[in-house]
């Protein structure tokens, strides 16, 4: 779908992008990186509409540097920012883009209709959008993406500004644009927590560049840990530091969940274990049962993107994976 080649954007202060090359393959992938990485710099250059300093890229076969516009009538593109007329309802402004995209009027009006249903918009879509609620709006550039029936759409923070129940709707509604139609879907985010939900597969970008490139699967076996809380016992009355002793000489990572730097609250209750794999699970159940605590929970917790950029930087992390 897409394969960049040393693709590099240089501003006068700052890199953008620094030699990046990575293939894109058919799918749902998902590009994240903290504010700044240079996620939308490398979608703009996908699209044809900001040149590389340095470096390739294709899309579709297709080369960005002299086939925008052939690019941009197969391919869709949701925006970052809050980009819509406030005057309109929704379905003037999906009829006027896919019109813009080529598409007759009656068949305009059909598939603006039914992609605005798609993307859950019902009675609203005759209402100005100046009314409408974030998630409304998000919905709406969603729809103007997937109009013209794209083989690849382009997502540049789509849960940006949504509420957690807002994120699920619109994660779903990612997943079923390439399981309901087929169409391929690079999504970015600076949280790498939801995109695993929704992803094929997950490209990590940091400063412009590639630090990993990899299935959801290995990704997610790579960097889960697992949270643990026993109650304590007669026996043991302090349950969690007899069980971090039995985790440790059965061979376990175990650390303290206040030393994480995960985000969750801190607890020192909470130990929390690197997963290496399905016998990770089976290992701890039988110390907690060999003990005779009560496990209060046990909870598979993601690994923020900080915290594979910190591991990165120590040499420890995915860099030596990376595409
Ligand atoms: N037109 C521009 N002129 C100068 N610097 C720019 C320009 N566009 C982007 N940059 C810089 O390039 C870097 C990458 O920006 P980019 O917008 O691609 O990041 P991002 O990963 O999409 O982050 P965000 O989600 O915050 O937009 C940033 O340091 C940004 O300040």
């Amino acid at each position: 779908m897409i394969a960049t080649e040393s693709l590099s954007k240089r501003f006068p202060r700052v890199t953008a992008l620094d030699r990046l090359s990575v293939d894109i393959t058919p799918g749902v992938t998902g590009l994240v990186g903290a504010n700044g990485a240079g996620k939308s710099t490398l979608i703009k250059i996908l699209l044809g509409l900001s040149p590389a300093s340095e470096g390739r890229a294709t899309v579709l076969g297709l080369d960005v540097a002299t086939d925008g516009s052939a690019i941009r009538e197969q391919v869709g593109y949701m925006p970052e920012h809050d980009c819509l007329p406030p005057d309109v309802s929704a379905t003037e402004f999906v009829v006027h883009m896919a019109r813009m995209s080529g598409l007759p009027p009656t068949a305009a009006r059909e598939r603006t209709a039914d992609t605005l249903r798609h993307v859950g918009l019902y009675e609203e879509r005759y209402r100005p959008m100046g009314g409408y609620s974030t998630g409304m709006k998000q919905r709406v550039k969603l729809a103007q993406a997937l109009v013209h029936d794209p083989r690849l759409v382009l997502l540049d923070e789509p849960t940006n500004g949504l509420d957690p129940a807002g994120r699920d709707e619109m994660l779903g509604l990612i997943r079923r644009v390439h399981t309901d139609f087929g169409i391929s879907v690079l999504v970015t985010s600076h949280l790498l927590g939801e995109l695993e939900r929704t992803c094929d597969h997950v490209v990590v970008i940091d400063g412009g560049r590639l630090l990993r490139s990899s299935s959801t699967r290995d990704f997610t076996q790579a960097t889960a840990s697992l949270a643990i809380e026993v109650t304590d016992t007669a026996a043991h009355p302090d349950g969690t530091a007899a069980l971090r002793a039995a985790l440790a000489e059965a061979g376990l990572e175990v650390q303290p969940a206040s030393r994480a730097g995960d985000g969750a609250p801190a607890s020192e209750h909470v130990l929390l274990v690197d997963v290496a794999g399905d016998e990770t699970y089976d290992t701890v159940r039988d110390a907690i049962a060999r003990l005779g605590l009560g496990l209060i929970r046990m909870e598979q917790r993601r690994h923020r993107i900080a915290e594979i950029f910190r591991d990165d930087e120590n040499g420890s992390g995915g860099a030596a994976d990376a595409a």
